[in-house]
Formats: structure tokens, C-alpha cells, sequence
């Protein structure tokens, strides 16, 4: 397959490794000459996979354009804020037969839209022919061919089927579902919830203050997914608690690391400073909050997060809100 990736950050260029070693086509598209050139010359991208041998097979390029060329898929790995300007100037360089392929995990600030929702809106393309892949994928893991699994989602099962096919590596296991709501929610809402167990790490909460946010986290991003059609089987799936848990223990997840900054004292400025690469929970997570309160859904732990990076409640006053809750029955 001839498969083109924008862009060339950790996740991108980790799934561009991974479809190049599946043996297709890959152009990845970057938006910086020396890291193109790094890729083109010594299979590297030391911004993002420092140390990392990416497959030889794999090129890159500056230009979009060049990138979309006769692309079967067109693979997403971008901030999800910036999805829109960018989908809108890269259409016009879209075939009409293409696959778009989402890899992020957000929600739109402004309209509250899924990444699949924004794709189909921009674009015009139908639900059929956009995926989302999406699971317990720490980039640099997969980057070093460590094994992982993953989801991919399409109203059209062939398709899904297709695409599975195309990134299917001894490495990569990815599975197949129609269920797109339900893996857009699993993997936008798992990073607010990250931010959450990243705050009571940094607060020196312990395991148990973890276990609890993981856990009722789950809980909450069911009561969302539920709501908004999602299936339930999606909540104790890959995309769902695979992701969530991979994510909140991982001392290589940027939401997490977020959260542990602002835990430890920082400001949101200073562990915006501090972080170089995407933490998508600290754009979308006022977002998914909007979505709960349009659908009337209770998502307590959302709630506190939003508001600690609002700025309207502090750390520690988060941490009494969520504990001073009226009991109840658990469900
Ligand atoms: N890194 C992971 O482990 C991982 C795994 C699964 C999903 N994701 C999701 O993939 C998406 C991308 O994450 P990432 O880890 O690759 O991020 P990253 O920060 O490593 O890379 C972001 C990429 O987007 C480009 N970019 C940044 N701002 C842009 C803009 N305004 N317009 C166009 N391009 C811009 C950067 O140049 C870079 O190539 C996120 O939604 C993230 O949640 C990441
Ligand atoms: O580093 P994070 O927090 O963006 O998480 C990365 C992936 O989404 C984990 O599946």
C-alpha cells in the first residue's frame, strides 16, 4: 500500500516504523528540514525517537504535497487543535478514493467533535472510508518493536479489515471494531484521567489514591461512552482500560508527567514549558467536560482536572473535592 503520515512527532513516525516494517510504502511528511533529513539519512528522528533505528525502507519529506501523492491512506498524528487548519489547507491534495487514518486522541475545544468528526467535516469524506487506531500505544515501546496491541475502528468493517491487514507486524497486533465512538472517548478521556493519577503522584497520594482514579476513571469514561452510543464492551477493551492503564502508569505518558509537575507545585505555564512534546488532555479535557455537562453526565474526576488547569481550584483542593463526595453506591 502507498501510505502517507502526517507527521513526523513520536506517534507518527512510530506508526509510519510500523507500516514500513508491514511492507508498505511509507512517505512521512515533517514540518522540520534536519529531522526529514535525519530520517532520510540515518533512519533516526532524534527529536522525537533519539536513539531509536527506524526501518531503512522509510522516507520522509517537507513537502505535503509530495507526501500525498497517490496515498491509499493518509495516517493523522498531529495536535488535535491544529487538526482542522491543517486538514483544510491538506485536502485538496486528498484522492477521492483514500482512507483517512486518525491517530490522536482529543477532542476538539470549539465544537466539542470527535478527531473523526472533524475529519468527515472538513474533508467531506464519508464515515466509511475515515479509522482511528487507537490502544495502549507508547510510542517509543513500539518504536523499539516491544509488543503491542491496538484498535481499529470503522463503520466499514472491511476497511478496518484491510487496514489491519496493512499494519500488522510480529510486533503490532492491532484488532478490528465498528465501535468509533467508543474508541475516540476511551482514548481522549484515559489522558484527562492520566493527568489525574499524574497529579496524585505528585502529590505523593500513593497506589491507592492511583488504583481509585484509574479505576472510578474508568468508570466515568463509561458513563460518556454509554451516553454518546459507544458499546459497552469497548470500556473493558484495549482502546478503553488497556489504554488507560497503559497510560496512567507509564512514566513515559506526557499526560502523566503533566499531571506530576502540577502535583508537585508547578504552574499549568511552567509544565506547559516543561513539556516539549503533546499532553492532550490539558487542551481537550475542558471539552470532554462540556460534552458531559451537554449530556448530562456526571464525570467527577474530569471536573476537578479542568479545574485545576483552569486555574480556578487548586491541587489540593481538588484532591478534598473528589474525596468529599456524598457516599454511594458503586456502579
Ligand atoms: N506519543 C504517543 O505515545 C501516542 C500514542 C498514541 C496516540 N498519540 C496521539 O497522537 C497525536 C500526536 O501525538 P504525538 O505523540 O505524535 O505528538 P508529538 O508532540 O510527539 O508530535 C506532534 C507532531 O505534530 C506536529 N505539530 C505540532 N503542532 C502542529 C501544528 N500546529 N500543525 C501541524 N503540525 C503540528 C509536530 O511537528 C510533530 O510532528 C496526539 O493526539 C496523541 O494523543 C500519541
Ligand atoms: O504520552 P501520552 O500521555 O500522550 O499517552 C500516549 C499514548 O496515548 C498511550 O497509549
Amino acid at each position: 500500500m502507498r501510505v502517507a503520515v502526517l507527521s513526523a512527532g513520536s506517534w507518527g513516525t512510530t506508526f509510519a516504523a510500523v507500516l514500513a516494517d508491514a511492507g508498505n510504502d511509507v512517505v512521512l511528511h515533517g514540518r522540520r528540514g534536519e529531522i526529514v533529513d535525519a530520517i532520510n539519512t540515518r533512519h533516526e528522528n532524534p527529536a522525537y525517537l533519539h536513539g531509536i533505528e527506524l526501518p531503512a525502507a522509510l522516507r520522509a519529506t517537507i513537502d505535503v504535497a509530495e507526501a500525498l501523492e497517490g496515498a491509499e491512506y493518509v495516517v493523522v498524528s498531529i495536535p488535535a487543535q491544529s487538526l482542522r487548519g491543517n486538514l483544510a489547507a491538506w485536502a485538496p491534495h486528498i484522492g477521492p478514493h483514500t482512507v483517512v487514518v486518525s491517530l490522536m486522541k482529543g477532542i476538539e475545544t470549539h465544537s466539542g467533535l470527535r478527531m473523526s468528526e472533524v475529519i468527515t467535516e472538513v474533508t467531506g469524506i464519508p464515515a466509511e472510508r475515515v479509522a482511528v487506531i487507537s490502544g495502549p500505544n507508547l510510542a517509543r515501546e513500539i518504536a523499539t518493536r516491544h509488543p503491542a496491541a491496538s484498535v481499529i475502528a470503522c463503520p466499514d468493517e472491511i476497511a478496518a479489515k484491510a487496514l489491519q491487514d496493512a499494519c500488522h507486524t510480529p510486533y503490532f497486533r492491532p484488532y478490528t471494531t465498528t465501535d468509533v465512538v467508543g474508541c475516540e472517548l476511551g482514548g481522549a478521556v484515559k489522558n484527562v484521567i492520566a493527568l489525574a493519577v499524574g497529579l496524585g503522584t505528585g502529590m505523593g497520594l500513593g497506589d491507592n489514591a492511583q488504583a481509585l482514579l484509574i479505576t472510578r476513571g474508568l468508570a466515568e469514561t463509561a458513563r460518556l461512552g454509554e451516553r454518546l452510543g459507544g458499546d459497552p464492551f469497548t470500556f473493558s477493551g484495549l482502546a478503553r482500560a488497556g489504554d488507560l492503564y497503559a497510560t496512567c502508569s507509564s512514566p513515559l505518558s506526557r499526560n502523566r508527567t503533566f499531571g506530576e509537575h502540577l502535583g508537585r507545585g508547578l504552574s499549568v505555564a511552567k509544565a506547559t514549558a516543561a513539556t516539549s512534546q503533546t499532553a492532550e488532555g490539558v487542551k481537550s479535557c475542558r471539552a470532554i467536560l462540556d460534552l458531559a455537562h451537554r449530556h448530562s453526565v456526571e464525570m467527577p474526576i474530569t471536573e476537578v482536572v479542568a479545574a485545576v488547569i483552569d486555574g480556578t481550584t487548586t491541587v489540593h483542593d481538588a484532591a478534598a473535592a473528589l474525596m468529599s463526595r456524598t457516599p454511594k453506591a458503586e456502579r
